[in-house]
């Protein structure tokens, strides 16, 4: 189970690149503070980082750069706007993702490095230095929420099965989250996860875009299962439900 590590200093990231065998794909996402959608982006990459096992040599490495603080580094990836995903193999850009999109970052990385147990997607993605999906600097709130409903229809196909949950999984915050998490594990679905405690943007906006009034909050395919009652309530009529 991978994990992101964040480069501090100029030295620290010419260090870890350095030490990387050539074959490892390195995955690097510029981050700023200010910007919300940086922190979904987190979570998208801290899940997929966990679905990708770490081997030796390693066949990924996952780095979070500030993209203000180490300018020199944003600056030769031509970092203009954040979140942005820079993937790189034997020191060359293979690919750029500019923007939140969860389906294009999870599609240009599975396209780049093979995950054991998992299909490769063959040339899958595509190049996207594009500005779809960048921080809105306007304030007009129409536009605000065009762009969220944007983000979580992408979010909300981060997976094939997503849990949006108080808390992880490894330590949920609300009793029904746990719940739900128990049912996954005892069914042995792969899911991928979001906190929404640690965006309220998502918190309150998926309850909008769902239609749906509270957490936890179960997608598979990018639509709407239900909440705790419902998933126990499918699972009661259907064994087999999370087989199918
Ligand atoms: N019966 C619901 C229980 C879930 C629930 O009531 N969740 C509340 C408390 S954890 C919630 O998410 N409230 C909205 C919020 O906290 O934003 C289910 O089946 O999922």
């Amino acid at each position: 189970m991978s994990t992101i590590r964040e480069i501090t200093s100029l030295p620290n990231w010419e260090h870890h690149v350095t030490s990387l065998p050539p074959s490892t794909l390195l995955v690097v996402s510029f981050h700023a503070p200010w910007a919300a959608p940086c922190a979904q982006m987190a979570t998208v990459l801290s899940t997929l980082a966990s679905e990708y096992p770490v081997t030796e040599p390693p066949s990924t490495s996952w780095v979070s750069i500030n993209a203000e603080d180490l300018s020199d580094i944003s600056e030769t990836y031509n970092v203009t706007a954040v979140p942005f995903l820079v993937l790189i193999r034997n020191g060359q850009v293979l690919e750029t993702v500019s923007g939140s999109s969860a389906v294009k970052v999870r599609n240009a990385i599975e396209a780049h490095a093979a995950k054991v147990g998992a299909p490769v997607l063959n040339g899958a993605a595509t190049a996207t230095d594009g500005h779809e999906g960048e921080v809105a600097t306007e304030e007009d709130p129409e536009k605000k929420k065009e762009e969220l409903f944007k983000r979580l229809g992408d979010l909300v196909k981060a997976a094939p099965v997503m849990l949006f949950m108080k808390g992880t999984p490894s330590e949920p915050k609300c009793g029904f989250s746990r719940q739900l998490v128990a049912i996954l594990r005892e069914n042995a679905v792969k899911y991928g996860f979001f906190n929404i405690l640690a965006d309220d943007e998502v918190r309150q906006g998926l309850k909008e875009f769902a239609d749906w009034p509270t957490y936890p909050q179960l997608w598979v395919d990018g639509k709407l299962v239900g909440g705790l009652d419902i998933v126990k309530e499918e699972l009661s009529n259907d064994a087999d439900f999370f087989k199918a």
